[in-house]
């Protein structure tokens, strides 16, 4: 496991929304001991379509992830904060910026930025086709 004593603490978003909290368990570890990285974009991915479904009110798939920055490793027992931004809507897309916080077992209200990721998500219809998000 990597030490983290010089990751830097960070305050908590304000311009963004809490959209997901969970804690990781040993049956989402790698090889190393940490928290496997795909389980971690599973997440992402969930807590990233929480903001486009209030638009999309429907069907919607993820099309792309566009970036995904793993900064810090994550460990059984953090609680991890996801928090999300819409950065783009177009025509029948949306993209979101999604940041993970984990607050270190044993170092509660101490918080590491340990992931960042942009994600478009696309309305689709019946016959998973895109369909126009509607407008509010
Ligand atoms: C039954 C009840 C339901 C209710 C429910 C509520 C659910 C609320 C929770 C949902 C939770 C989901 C969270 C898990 C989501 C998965 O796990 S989804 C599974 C993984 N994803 C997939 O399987 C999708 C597979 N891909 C596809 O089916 C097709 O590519 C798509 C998504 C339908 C798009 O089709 P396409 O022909 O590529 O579409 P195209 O017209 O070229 O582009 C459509 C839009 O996507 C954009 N786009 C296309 N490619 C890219 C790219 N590479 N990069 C960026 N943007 C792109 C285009 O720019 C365009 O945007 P606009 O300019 O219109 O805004």
């Amino acid at each position: 496991m990597s030490a983290d004593s010089s990751a830097p603490r960070v305050e908590l978003p304000t311009d963004q929304e809490l959209v997901l909290k969970v804690i990781p368990m040993p049956a989402d570890c790698n090889a190393n001991g940490d928290i496997f990285g795909g389980w971690v974009m599973a997440q992402v991915d969930l807590a990233g379509s929480v903001i486009p479904a209030r638009h999309a009110k429907g069907r919607m798939a993820t099309v792309a992830v566009n970036e995904f920055i793993f900064k810090q490793p994550v460990r059984v027992g953090d609680i991890l904060s996801f928090y999300s931004s819409l950065t783009r809507i177009g025509r029948t897309s949306m993209t979101v910026k999604v940041e993970v916080y984990a607050e270190r077992f044993r170092s509660q209200g101490q918080y590491i930025k340990v992931t960042e990721a942009s994600l478009t998500y696309v309305a689709i219809d019946d016959q998973g086709q895109p369909r126009p998000v509607p407008k509010d």
